[in-house]
């Protein structure tokens, strides 16, 4: 066979390709078409692929019927935002929390090596869109994302088993230190603003700059509490151990002013949880209680401030701060402490919380219900407190906080004037002995009353404050 007549043989082999497409193209419909090319492209790819190493996976954004956004794209997006945004080349900003975080995201189409136990993976983030001139209601319908995992079939096993859950350890590790966090409390049921869901929580953002470095206490106790706490927080696999909910308890009590609050703060600040703050007198029924507990996520610290003042106890603590402050006629105490019962009575009928139903949300079955929670009752009076109540197992720890001691004055010292030591030092460790001011007087205390006050007028005006204490208290 010479070369001419091997050419003439091509040329016709292309001719006939030629005929073939214009007669596809002239009277085939183009849905058919459309359909034909998919499949053949479907077929020559899997072809192809069957000699290629390599695996895929994808994970598109929007998954069901109704387009929910996928929680595996979700965590993945925030896991590749986070470990290889320095390795990409092409990224995407934007801004979160308020325009105050910038957040970078893989670009479309953009490729990444991510490296796991010494093995490389590719993710690309892939986006088409659809060429179809419908309207959409549905976000991503016409838009469509993935990402697509890519790796060596010898590592397959590697890849889905620990892999996957390691991405998505890490991803909602990485959503959770990255969230805005919230202070919740509850109310009547209402329709969440975004969610459209009936809620019996609303929130704020949760912003308080308290923390265990500013709250005054001695120095053994609050390292005890901060370890406690760290530990319960690095704790699921042995809460998983030994067949326990992962929550755990806390009791703070003491007089007013000592930083119970103050406190309940610095451990959300300390572990970044979000507070659900519960009033429980504005809880109708145990079934209510129960899904308010439902309702709450994890990583959170469910607050019952002032425990005494609810249920069948409901009231007596505002009673008697209220008769405190009142220093009238006997006339008008007895007008308050009348007004004051009519409340009582409303409250008590508005919540039909029981005690069983309190201590089951803390420790029964319902109790296990997500998980990474702090349960933390505060009280002013102790002793008042039914014992089941505060059981080590449903208030593990017990914490009392106290009257100022000369290390929280130290504490508040530093924070409030910045001084570490000063002659009066001695003269104030001395009355602090002697008489009982909680760390909110001595705080108080120390706050310059205008700009020209320096720090010895504060520490002289702090002293003049105990001494008065000291011959009240005599
Ligand atoms: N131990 C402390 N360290 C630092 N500041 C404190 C401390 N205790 C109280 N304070 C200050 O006093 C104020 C009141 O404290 P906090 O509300 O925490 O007291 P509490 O124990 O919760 O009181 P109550 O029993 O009346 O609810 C706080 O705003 C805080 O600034
Ligand atoms: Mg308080």
């Amino acid at each position: 066979m010479n070369t001419n007549h091997l050419f003439i043989k091509f040329g016709s082999f292309l001719a006939s390709i030629m005929f073939v497409k214009a007669m596809y193209e002239q009277y085939l419909p183009y849905r058919w078409r459309n359909s034909i090319s998919s499949i053949l492209y479907r077929y020559i790819y899997q072809f192809l692929s069957s000699f290629s190493p390599y695996h895929h996976i994808t994970f598109e954004e929007f998954t069901g019927e109704r387009f929910n956004r996928s929680e595996a794209f979700t965590i993945i997006e925030t896991y590749l935002s986070e470990k290889t945004s320095e390795k990409a080349r092409r990224l995407k900003g934007n801004f979160v929390k308020d325009g105050k975080d910038l957040v970078l995201g893989l670009a479309d189409n953009e490729e990444v090596i991510d490296e796991y136990e010494g093995v490389k993976v590719w993710w690309k983030c892939r986006r088409s869109v659809s060429r179809s001139q419908s309207i959409n209601i549905y976000p991503g319908s016409n838009d469509k994302r993935n990402f697509k995992l890519t790796f060596h079939s010898r590592y397959r096993d590697l890849i889905t088993k620990s892999y996957m859950t390691y991405i998505l350890e890490e991803g909602k590790a990485i959503t959770t230190r990255k969230r805005q966090r919230k202070l919740f409390t509850n109310v009547k049921e209402q329709k969440g603003a975004t969610s459209g869901r009936w809620t019996l929580w609303s929130h704020v953002e949760f912003k308080h700059p308290a923390t265990f470095d500013t709250l005054g206490m001695a120095e053994a106790k609050k390292n005890y509490i901060m370890n406690d706490l760290v530990r319960f927080s690095n704790s699921k696999d042995y809460y998983d151990k030994i067949g326990k909910p992962w929550k755990r308890g806390y009791l703070l009590y003491g007089p007013p002013g000592t930083g119970k609050s103050t406190m309940i703060v610095a451990i959300a600040n300390l572990l970044e949880y979000d507070i659900y703050d519960l009033e429980l007198t504005m809880v109708a029924d145990n079934t209510q209680l129960r899904r308010l507990l439902i309702e709450t996520s994890n990583k959170s610290i469910i607050v019952i401030e002032d425990i005494d003042c609810s249920l069948d106890l409901t009231g007596q603590r505002s009673s008697m701060k209220e008769e405190k402050k009142v220093k009238t006629s006997e006339d008008e105490k007895d007008k308050v402490k009348k007004v004051l019962k009519d409340r009582e009575q409303v409250e008590s009928k508005k919540s039909q919380v029981t005690l069983s139903g309190l201590l089951n949300m803390i420790d029964g079955i319902w109790s296990a219900v997500g998980e990474e929670r702090l349960i933390i009752f505060t009280t002013n009076y102790i002793e008042k407190l039914d014992q089941a109540l505060i059981r080590r197992g449903r208030m593990d720890v017990h914490i009392e906080l106290l009257y100022c001691c000369f290390e929280s004055f130290k504490v508040l010292a530093n924070n409030y004037l910045d001084v570490k030591s000063h002659p009066l030092f001695e003269t104030i460790k001395g009355l602090l002995e002697e008489t009982k001011m909680n760390p909110a007087d001595v705080a108080e205390n120390l706050m310059p009353k205008s700009l020209e006050l320096d720090v010895d007028d504060c520490l002289e005006n702090l002293v003049k404050a105990l001494e008065k204490v000291k011959l009240d208290y005599q």
